[in-house]
């Protein structure tokens, strides 16, 4: 765009977005892939991006895709890591032909310390951590940032990109990532499951199943909903469902006796922190 001044010279508006100028993406599976459908959907220029994955999902048009890491890909701007953990052994070796000096790696990769990251890619610019989840999908993530010495440019355009897949915030200790990926990484699966075990509950109990399912469904849509906007905490709200003596206190007093449900979901949490720690060693 080149509106005119006052003074009849044209003056040059450059239009700033947060995009990378190139984009390798390694690994672009459910989550990588996920991202990207994000980003193409807000302006990410598909021609900038480069997938290396034998089996990516859901590619978009313009997206250069190579089965495997090839020794013309040219140095990116971002190197975006979407393997499995278990797979970083094998692929950085095949990355040390990529000039990686200026590029920033962006790792996905739960349990994988930013030293150990550092120790497979030496030759990188700078190494950031994210721990996004599934509701990326929907832009809803919540991810957690993390990294060391890190620009406030470089930092500036990671919160930015994944503020556009949802919230983004910055985890202050590296240990914390194994405890936010128990938590929020892993976390749409504990609730999916809640899901699906409220309706088999009511389903056992001789409601039809589809049914059930609907109902559990919307009452979790529709109660997260409500806590997502409502000033009390989640524990207040439970309080004001159950009236005195009445059905909801019946069932809070089974979930609380002895603490059942705190302690099954402390269980469940430090077993996912547990592994996590597993992954990256
Ligand atoms: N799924 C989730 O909800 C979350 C995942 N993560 C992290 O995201 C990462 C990916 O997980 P997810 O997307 O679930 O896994 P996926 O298996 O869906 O994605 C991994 C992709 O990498 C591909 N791949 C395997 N080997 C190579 C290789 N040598 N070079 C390039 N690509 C390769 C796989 O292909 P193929 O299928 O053929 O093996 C697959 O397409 C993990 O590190 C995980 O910790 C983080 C937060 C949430
Ligand atoms: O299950 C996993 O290992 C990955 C990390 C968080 C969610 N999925």
């Amino acid at each position: 765009m080149r509106p005119s001044t006052s003074s009849g010279q044209t003056e040059v508006v450059r239009v700033t977005h947060p995009f990378p100028q190139s984009l390798l993406v390694i690994g672009s599976g459910n989550m990588a892939g996920a991202m990207l459908r994000g980003w193409f959907a807000q302006g990410l220029d598909p021609a900038s991006v480069t997938v290396v994955d034998p089996s990516p999902r859901d590619l978009s048009a313009g997206v250069r895709h190579l089965t495997g890491i090839a020794p013309d890909i040219a140095p990116p701007d971002w190197l975006l890591l979407g393997i499995k953990p278990q797979m970083l052994g094998d692929v950085a070796p095949q990355l040390a032909g990529i000039d990686l000096s200026q590029a920033l790696v962006v790792s996905m990769l739960a349990g994988v310390e930013c030293s150990g990251l550092r120790a497979a890619l030496p030759s990188a610019r700078a190494i950031a951590r994210i721990m996004p989840n599934m509701a990326v999908s929907i832009g809803q993530s919540v991810t957690a940032l993390y990294a060391e010495g890190l620009g406030e440019a470089d930092r500036d355009r990671l919160e930015s990109l994944f503020a556009m897949l949802g919230t983004a915030e910055w985890l202050a200790d590296e240990s914390q990532m194994h405890l936010v990926t128990a938590l929020s990484g892993s976390g749409p699966a504990y609730l999916f499951r809640f899901i699906d075990s409220l309706g088999k509950a009511a389903e056992g109990l001789g409601m039809p199943a589809d049914q059930a399912a609907r109902f559990a469904m919307a009452m979790v849509r529709g109660s997260a909903e409500l806590a997502h906007r409502s000033d009390e905490t989640p524990a207040q709200l439970a309080e004001r469902v159950a009236s005195p003596g009445g059905t909801t206190r019946a069932a809070l007093n089974v979930l609380d006796a002895d603490a059942a449900l705190d302690r099954l979901l402390a269980e469940a949490v430090d077993a996912a922190a547990k592994r996590s720690v597993e992954l990256g060693q």
